[in-house]
């Protein structure tokens, strides 16, 4: 099965957005790539990375995307966003382990990096490493992962969430 990937980034990640989302259009692994900005033809250039971490996990959570990668400065700010939205796990990862962790472990629909932390070959590695791992359902870290499923669930029963 091929990805249906977001890509997307505020004003101080969009170089390496542009770079990356340029190396998965040639990846057989990505069957369709959702920019959603920002661009620098955009009038909202400098749209704060609250509004792409949201949109990212909003069209992840309404089934219109699998996965996401993501850049800001430090790549937490849209990470942060994108938490926000129900369902929706996203870390920051800038080496190998951790990238290969956030699926296999915690099943995180979205990876984001920061333009500011790390160099670009690096995040262009990191991603395509990431977009090749798939949880699985049946490993010891499903349970763990549903301790935050049932929590998003139990608070959306009681209005909290
Ligand atoms: O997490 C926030 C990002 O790094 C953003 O790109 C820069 O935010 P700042 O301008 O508030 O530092």
């Amino acid at each position: 099965m091929t990805l249906r990937l977001i890509l997307g980034s505020d004003e101080a990640g969009v170089d390496y957005k542009d770079q990356i989302l340029a190396d998965l259009r040639q990846d057989p692994r990505v069957g369709e790539i959702i920019d959603i900005g920002v661009n620098r033809a955009d009038e909202d250039f400098n749209k704060p990375y609250p509004y792409i971490g949201i949109a990212a996990g909003e069209l992840i959570r309404d089934g219109r995307a699998d996965r996401a990668i993501l850049f800001c400065g430090t790549g937490l700010g849209v990470a942060i966003s994108a938490n926000k939205v129900e369902g929706i796990r996203a870390a920051t990862a800038h080496d190998s382990f951790s990238v290969e962790r956030s699926v296999l472990s915690n099943n995180c629909q979205i990876l984001t990096m920061g333009q500011r932390v790390i160099g670009l070959e690096l995040a262009r590695r990191l991603a395509k490493e990431w977009i090749g791992y798939t949880f699985d359902p049946s490993s010891a870290s499903a349970a763990k992962v549903q301790v935050l499923e049932d929590f998003e669930g139990a608070a959306a029963a009681t209005g909290g969430a």
